[in-house]
């Protein structure tokens, strides 16, 4: 007989607690008692009303803030017992942010500054991902730009481009369209959405929007900092309905 076991999660945590201000008189539950696996290769939504603990959850999840009990994980590396050192460098080596700040180094082209990960990292570029992730952001016109060129959306698609060009095994998006136009913000949830599909990147992105979220096969619904729901294959209208009944 063979048994066959689920293959390990790309990350996920385990009774995941997170309070701000822990001493003092008014400490914050951001996070309570979190217990969640993600597939690899899925991509995953995180919904819920404002405050409810997404931000925090996902900064846990991604290794860029500590617990402040229970574990977080990325593959088999416990974020929560690693020492500093080596959460950079599972960070680094396995993880990509889609984040709102740009960053983007004011001397460097666009192009340079998708690529300065790779080279910093002595990796080659794949011409093809760099040519597909462009495009699907429209940046093809843009990339000898240099970032005092771009308006404040375009930059933001740069930034997204470099998360995206090294191909990371698990990607993390707060908001990833909340600053982008109709047409840029779906051009990237097809993006991450083909990308899990095809490429096998984990990708668990917070969003408020359930249209967003209808790109992801599954979605997470948080309230106080615990999820209160777990829906297969989300649909706009199905994330409406839950969030309108949490308020
Ligand atoms: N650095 C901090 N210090 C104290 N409290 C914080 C801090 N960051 C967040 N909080 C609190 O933790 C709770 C969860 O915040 P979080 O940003 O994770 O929620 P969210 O669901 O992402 O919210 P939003 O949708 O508004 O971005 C909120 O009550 C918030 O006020």
């Amino acid at each position: 007989m063979t048994v066959t076991s689920a293959p390990p999660a790309a990350c996920g945590t385990q009774n995941l607690t997170k309070v701000y201000a822990p001493d003092s008189d008014r400490p914050v539950v951001a996070v309570n008692d979190v217990s969640v696996e993600i597939r690899p290769g899925s991509f995953t939504a995180i919904m819920g009303p404002s405050g409810s603990g997404k931000s925090t959850l996902m900064h846990c999840m991604a290794g860029l803030d500590r617990a402040t009990s229970g574990d977080a994980f990325i593959g088999s590396h416990n974020l929560s017992t690693l020492p500093e050192k080596q959460v950079t460098r599972v960070r680094r080596d396995k993880v990509g942010f889609v984040f709102q700040s740009f960053n983007l180094l004011p001397t460097l082209t666009a192009a340079q500054n998708i690529v300065l990960p790779l080279e910093l990292a002595g990796r080659k570029v794949d011409r093809q991902l760099f040519q597909s992730i462009t495009d699907s952001l429209g940046l093809g016109e843009r990339l000898s730009h240099r970032p005092s060129q771009l308006s404040g959306g375009q930059q933001q698609r740069v930034a997204i481009a470099r998360a995206l060009v090294t191909r990371p095994e698990v990607v993390f998006a707060d908001e990833p369209t909340g600053a982008l136009d109709s047409r840029t913000g779906t051009a990237l949830l097809e993006y991450l959405s083909r990308a899990s599909r095809e490429q096998d990147q984990t990708i668990i992105m917070v969003t408020h929007d359930p249209k967003a979220a209808a790109y992801a096969d599954r979605a997470l619904v948080l309230l106080d900092g615990s999820i209160v729901d777990d829906v297969a294959e989300p649909t706009a209208e199905r994330m409406l309905g839950i969030l309108g009944k949490l308020g």
